[in-house]
Order: structure tokens, then C-alpha cells, then sequence
């Protein structure tokens, strides 16, 4: 714990607005100082496609969003701030004078970061009577969504900054890279700025459009990169023998003329136009929310499906997703036993939007997966644990009904109430029912045969005695209540 609730926003431009949104959607009171007259409303553009990305990102549970306020001068956006993140425009001397304006102002106690792509933070604290508070905070657009920020120390920041910053940012939803050596541009832009550079040279020289130059990357190691970076992807490309054999193969050629190495071409106007002559036909009429919006889209597609990976337990920037989704997540309470007198309401999920297909619904095969999990959770309740799986015990479906009722939309909450119809000792006879919780729709019912099977044989057997007692009570408990009308009834074309 941090203890930072309130922050101090000082330039609301493309990334300061983008650090609004990460922090409000946070719970996090924002207070914002911005001198352009227009910045309040451009905020307000990029707050709406953010809430909107925020929520295909995280369907379930959200914190409850913190206030946002435009406030008229620095010292009242400081005064009050536990930490403040400075997005003013990239040039050192205002930087400077902002942070030490910052410093005058601030609390004693108050963290001050700095959001610049490449300036160094020793150059940056020159003019601050508290320098050992400032640190850099390099996010990547869209500060909302993309998890990296860079974390670096100038020579007078102190070392408890840092790890109070790491904690911080780490709550958001980021991942903290600490760079541990003060360079120029830090790691992400030292990377990004050797392309771009290539980039601008094969437009110079006409060998690629800019649209051509993006269908590159987008088509090729673009997709790698979402998952994996250049090192482990090039041990892939090394074969068998790794990275090893990747070097010598490759190594040679890092001395052939394929870069242009440090060059930059002169930004000429004749090249910036025809670079945003490309890149306006490159648009094709889409304005800028517009664009935002699909990349957002995209960006939250593929983070969800990152998440889903290495079975369940995410990959990547989805390993983190999930790690964050779980920290929000209202600590659920002390669970009473349930009334097994009645259906037993035992899972619930909410939609995803990697469940929905072209149709805009949670897809069919989703269905199964919610009520599969309704299944593991009733096993759970009887017994089924590690210690019977490690003996050699487990429950098999090898029967299902399922019956889709309503369309499950994207964000939905989803019950399932489960019904014993019978048991023998052997066989389970389940029926289950999945409720939207809004609007109590029934939107698909599962009746199910599982049965109880020896894993090494493959065979059905008798459970054990306390186990088959578990089922027996269970199935006597649900005796008394009405059948379902599905229950039983085989897959008909009326005529
Ligand atoms: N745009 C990007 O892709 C990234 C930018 N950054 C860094 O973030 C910082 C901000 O860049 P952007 O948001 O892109 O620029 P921007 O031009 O979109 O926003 C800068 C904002 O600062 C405001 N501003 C100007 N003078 C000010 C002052 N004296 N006090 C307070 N605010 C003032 C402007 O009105 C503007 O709204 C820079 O240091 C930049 O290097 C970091 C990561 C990515
Ligand atoms: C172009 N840029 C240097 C401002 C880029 C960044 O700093 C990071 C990003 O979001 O690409």
C-alpha cells in the first residue's frame, strides 16, 4: 500500500489525459492543470473511448471511478496531492520550470514523476529543493491500456521513491520496469526511435509508402511482439540450437549495410508532407477517435486473449491482466453452507468479449464452458479434491442437453443454479440453470450425466462410501422439488 489517493495531473494533452483516465478508473481523485483552453474538451473525448476500452478490458468488477476536476493554476493541482505526475510538453527548460513551480507547491511528502520520453531525470531535478522525490514515469500510449512504464532515478532520487513508485503503479494495473542505468530515451524509445528511424529513411528514399511500412510491421513481427520479445523470438528463429546458432548466422549481417544506422533524414518540408500526405490517405477518412477507438478495440483483444493462454493463467501482458483482474476483485465473504434444500447457486461469470462471435452474442461453445464450470463447482462441494484425483478418482460427463435461451451480451453477470435429479452411487444427474442476473432471463439450461469413474481402469465404479452418502443426501435433499420442464426432453422438430 501506497497510500496515494489523490493526484495532481499538470498537462492534460494526449498523455496526461491518458494518465487521467488510468488513474480515475483506478478510483483515484484526478485534479488536472492544463493553460490550453480546448484541453478540457479534448479530455473529454479521450475519457469517453477510454471508460469504454476500460470496460471490454475488465468485464467484471471496476472501482467505482474517481473525480476528475479542472482546476485554474498549478499550486491548487498540487497543493493537495499525494503524487504528481507532470505531461507537459517535451522540452527541457519548461519541464524544469514546471517541476520546480511543482516543488514549491507541493506537499513535503508528495512524489513528483515526470512523463518525459527520453529527457534524463538528473537533468530535470537540477532546479527542485526536493529533488530526491522526483523520478521519471515513461508511459506508452494509450497510458490506459498499454501496462509498461518505465521507472527512472536521477542522481539525487532516493531509492524509497523508486519502490514506492514501483508499489504504485503496480496497483494501476502496470508493470514497473525499473530502468536501473540513467540513459537518454530509457529502453522503449532508445528501440522505437531505431525504427522510426529506418521508417522515415525508406519513405525518404521512396522504397515503401507509409502504408506499406505499417503493413510490415503489422503483418509480421508486430504480431510476435504482442507475445513475445526479440530475444525469445529469435531463439525460436536460432532452431533447435537457439540462440546460439541465431547469432552466428545472423550476427555477420548486423556488419552488411541493411540499416541506416545512426543517420537521420533531414525533416524537410517536402518530406513532412509527404509523409502526412501518406498518412492522411493511409486514414482514409477516419478521424483520430476513430482511430483511437479501433486501436483500443485491438489492443483489448489482444490483451483478453493473452489472457486466456497458458492455460488460463495468462501470457504476458495477460498474465498481468489476470493478476490485476484478481486484486479487484470485492474480497468475497466468509461462504455460510449452502441450503442444499434448494438449487444450489454455486458459479457465477460474466461475459467476455473474446466469448462473443459475429453475431455480438457470448458464442455457443461459451455456454458449454459456464455450465462445465458449474459442474467442477458442484464436484467441489462433494468432495472432489486434489487428494481424490491424486487417488485415482475422478467424475467423467458423458452425456449433455444443452437448451440456449437467450443471447448473452458482452459484460452480462450469469448465475447457474444447480439441481440434483438423481444419483446412484455411480451416476450424477444434474440440471443447471444460467440466469442473467439483470434482467432474470434464463439464458440456457445444461442437464447433465456424469459419471464416477476409477482413472486408471477408464471404468464407472461405486464411489467410495462417505463420498456416495455426499450424493446420496444431496439427491435426497433435491428430491422434493419440481422437475424441471427441460429436464429429460430429447432435441424435437415440432411439425
Ligand atoms: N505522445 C506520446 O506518444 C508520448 C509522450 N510522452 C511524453 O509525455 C509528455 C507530454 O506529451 P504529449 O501528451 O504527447 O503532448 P501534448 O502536446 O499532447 O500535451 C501536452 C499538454 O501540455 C500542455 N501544456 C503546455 N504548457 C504547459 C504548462 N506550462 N503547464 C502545464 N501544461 C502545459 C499543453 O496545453 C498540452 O495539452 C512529453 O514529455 C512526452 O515526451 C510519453 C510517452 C508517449
Ligand atoms: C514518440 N514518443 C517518443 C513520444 C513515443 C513514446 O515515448 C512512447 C510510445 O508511446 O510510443
Amino acid at each position: 500500500m501506497t497510500g496515494i489517493r489523490k493526484v495532481a495531473v499538470i498537462g492534460g494533452g494526449v498523455i496526461g489525459g491518458g494518465w487521467v483516465a488510468r488513474f480515475a478508473q483506478n478510483g483515484l481523485d484526478v485534479a488536472v492543470y492544463d493553460p490550453d483552453p480546448q484541453a478540457e474538451r479534448k479530455l473529454a473525448g479521450l475519457m469517453e473511448n477510454a471508460a469504454h476500452a476500460f470496460a471490454a478490458l475488465i468485464p467484471g468488477d471496476r472501482p467505482v471511478f474517481g473525480k476528475v476536476t479542472f482546476v485554474s493554476s498549478m499550486r491548487e493541482a498540487v497543493e493537495d496531492a499525494d503524487l504528481i505526475q507532470e505531461s507537459a510538453p517535451e522540452q527541457l527548460a519548461l519541464k524544469q520550470k514546471i517541476l520546480a513551480e511543482i516543488d514549491a507547491h507541493a506537499r513535503a511528502d508528495a512524489l513528483v514523476a515526470s512523463s518525459t520520453s527520453g529527457l534524463l531525470p538528473s537533468d530535470l531535478q537540477q532546479a527542485m529543493r526536493r529533488p530526491e522525490r522526483l523520478f521519471v514515469a515513461h508511459p506508452f500510449n494509450p497510458v490506459y491500456l498499454v501496462p509498461l512504464v518505465e521507472l527512472v532515478a536521477g542522481n539525487a532520487t532516493a531509492p524509497e521513491t523508486i519502490e514506492t513508485a514501483k508499489a504504485f503503479y503496480a496497483a494501476l494495473g502496470m508493470k514497473p520496469l525499473h530502468v536501473r542505468k540513467e540513459i537518454d530515451a530509457f529502453i522503449g524509445d532508445r528501440l522505437l526511435e531505431a525504427l522510426w528511424r529506418e521508417a522515415l529513411w525508406l519513405v525518404n528514399d521512396d522504397v515503401a509508402t507509409a502504408e506499406e511500412i505499417d503493413d510490415v510491421i503489422r503483418y509480421s513481427f508486430g504480431l510476435r511482439w504482442a507475445q513475445m520479445g526479440i530475444f525469445q523470438v529469435y531463439r525460436i528463429a536460432g532452431g533447435e540450437a537457439g540462440m546460439r546458432h541465431f547469432m552466428a548466422q545472423f550476427g555477420p549481417c548486423l556488419k552488411w549495410p541493411w540499416t541506416k544506422l545512426m543517420d537521420v533524414p533531414d525533416l524537410t518540408d517536402a518530406l513532412v508532407d509527404k509523409i502526412s500526405d501518406q498518412s492522411d490517405a493511409q486514414a482514409d477518412g477516419l478521424s483520430i477517435r476513430d482511430l483511437e477507438r479501433i486501436r483500443d478495440d485491438n489492443l483489448v483483444a489482444i490483451m483478453r486473449a493473452l489472457a486466456g493462454q497458458a492455460g488460463g493463467a495468462g501470457w504476458g501482458a495477460g498474465e498481468l491482466l489476470n493478476t490485476y483482474e484478481a486484486s479487484l476483485a470485492v474480497t468475497p465473504l466468509p461462504k455460510a453452507a449452502p441450503d442444499i434444500t434448494r438449487p444450489l447457486d454455486l458459479h457465477t461469470a460474466t461475459v467476455l468479449p473474446e466469448w462473443a462471435d459475429y453475431n455480438g452474442h457470448m458464442t455457443e461453445y461459451r455456454y458449454l464452458q459456464v455450465l462445465g464450470d458449474a459442474t467442477d463447482a458442484l464436484l467441489a462441494l462433494i468432495g472432489l479434491d486434489a487428494e481424490m484425483l491424486a487417488s485415482g478418482r475422478s467424475f467423467y460427463t458423458v452425456e449433455s442437453h444443452l437448451r440456449h435461451l437467450a443471447e448473452g451480451k458482452v459484460g452480462d453477470k450469469l448465475t447457474v443454479s444447480t439441481q440434483v435429479l438423481s444419483s446412484d452411487g455411480k451416476r450424477l444427474r444434474i440440471f443447471h440453470t444460467i440466469t442473467n442476473d439483470t434482467t432474470g432471463d434464463v439464458v440456457a439450461t445444461g442437464e447433465h450425466m456424469l459419471l464416477h469413474v476409477d482413472t486408471t481402469s477408464g471404468k464407472a465404479v461405486t464411489a467410495e462410501p462417505a463420498l456416495g452418502e455426499t450424493m446420496a443426501k444431496l439427491a435426497a435433499a433435491h428430491a422434493g422439488l419440481a422437475v424441471p420442464d427441460a429436464a429429460g426432453r430429447a432435441v424435437g422438430q415440432p411439425r
